[in-house]
């Protein structure tokens, strides 16, 4: 029998993290309580950093579930407001809980204890190892951001990956302005070019604006502004017809439709099952412009059929880790080569769709130059009926905590 709320809530954040551990999929959302949310998720950031601590402190690692409770507990005595004892405490009476053994809540209880007293274990001085360790990068990512852009970019970048990411709404001003929505809401959070709201942190929870009558009557949604950058690079013009072809769960979809009810836009996807959510373009945002269909753009048969093409291709999400964190640690480097070859393929594919004079945006919320320059050279090199519009928009977290995108025009000549 678990005694209280609070012992509850780290038991569900124990069991998420012990399911990711062994399954690489991390429950999250709106399964768990905020502080049990919070707490999964952020032990995931920093996974690397808290083994680290535990293996500094133990002659032989312990099983993965003595880890877990022991990642919890140090996570919670060095990155989140809770006093160290009721911490150790806690973790002593979770693993109890979890009928991990009197040995193992002795050695929990030991080793919090210690590191109550000494701190956490110093970093090594190496730069790629200090980076791993500090904020949980795999050496490989470390050692191709260095490489890539410099060692101020590195640092930048894994530091994000270990922040908590920001929160945003998209309102629907087809029904009600930002203002009065934050009004409705009571919300206190920056406002973002007139169609997003930030959701301050904690208060209220993402749970509790779900559950509004104001969502139900779609006078918003859930996104990252990030979208609204990359969609105006199409310039889109009343009556053209858009094709948002890697189109599911339909975030920007259903922000284009919002923005241009004057446009019609077909929005598909090649998998079915991802494109389910879009039923609520239809219901509950009422946007009557777009049309949803299950559809692989590499065996499309459209020729010229499109004004406007956005290609959200899938990527290594290396942009959003931070929302994503257990994507550090199962990601390689030959899934983003591998990756790399399908953006490229589903660009040379598209195309054909687009008519001349008109404009295709490829997209990608990875950093990364295998998925992002490099794609794009080696379209225009093999395309020369094709022109860069302006210089790619690279989108990084700035003051407002946008996710990092890289999105650029293409136009037909
Ligand atoms: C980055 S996600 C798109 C996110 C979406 N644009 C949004 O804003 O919500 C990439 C999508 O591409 C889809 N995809 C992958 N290969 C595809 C293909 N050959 N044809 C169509 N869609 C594909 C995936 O199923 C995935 O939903």
């Amino acid at each position: 029998m678990l005694q209280n709320d609070g012992l509850k809530t780290r038991f569900s954040a124990f069991g998420a993290l012990v399911d990711w551990r062994k399954t690489g999929k991390l429950l999250r959302e709106h399964s768990l309580s905020p502080f049990a949310k919070e707490l999964a998720l952020g032990v995931c950031r920093r996974h690397l950093r808290l083994l680290h601590a535990i293996r500094k402190s133990v002659r032989r690692m312990p099983g993965l579930d003595v880890q877990c409770v022991l990642e919890m507990g140090i996570y919670q005595m060095f990155f989140m407001d809770v006093p160290n004892r009721a911490v150790i405490d806690s973790s002593a009476e979770l693993a109890r809980q979890a009928n991990l053994g009197e040995g193992s809540v002795k050695l929990v209880n030991g080793i919090l204890r210690r590191l109550d007293r000494y701190g956490l274990p110093s970093l090594p001085p190496q730069n790629v190892l200090r980076l791993s360790l500090e904020y949980s990068m795999p050496e490989w990512l470390v050692r191709r951001l260095l490489d890539c852009c410099g060692p101020v970019y590195a640092e930048e970048f894994s530091k994000e990956t270990v922040e908590r990411p920001s929160q945003w709404m998209r309102v629907n001003v087809q029904k009600i302005s930002a203002e009065e929505l934050q009004k409705r809401l009571a919300l206190s959070g920056r406002i973002y070019k007139n169609r997003f709201i930030e959701i301050p942190e904690g208060n209220p929870h993402l749970g509790e604006l779900l559950a509004s009558k104001e969502f139900k009557e779609g006078f918003f949604s859930i996104q990252n502004p990030a979208a609204l950058e990359v969609v105006n690079l199409l310039q889109i013009q009343d009556g053209m017809s858009v094709w948002d072809a890697c189109a599911a769960p339909g975030g920007k979809s259903a922000l284009l439709a919002e923005m241009y009810p004057h446009a019609e836009i077909l929005a598909s996807d090649i998998s079915a099952e991802r494109l389910l959510p879009m039923q609520d373009l239809h219901s509950r945002l009422s946007l009557s412009n777009i049309s949803v269909q299950t559809l692989d753009v590499t065996a499309h048969s459209f020729f010229e059929r499109f004004d406007r093409i956005l290609l959200d291709v899938p990527c290594s999400n290396l942009g959003v880790l931070s929302r994503r964190p257990e994507v550090k640690y199962r990601l390689s480097l030959k899934d983003v080569l591998d990756l790399s070859k399908i953006q490229f393929h589903i660009l040379e594919t598209a195309v054909s769709a687009l008519k001349k004079n008109g404009i295709l945006v490829y997209a990608t919320c990875s950093p990364e130059p295998v998925e992002t320059d490099k794609v794009v050279k080696k379209f225009l090199e093999a395309h020369p009926d094709f022109e860069q519009v302006g210089l790619p928009v690279r989108i990084s977290k700035n003051e407002f905590g946008l996710d990092r995108f890289f999105a650029a025009a293409l136009r037909k000549k």
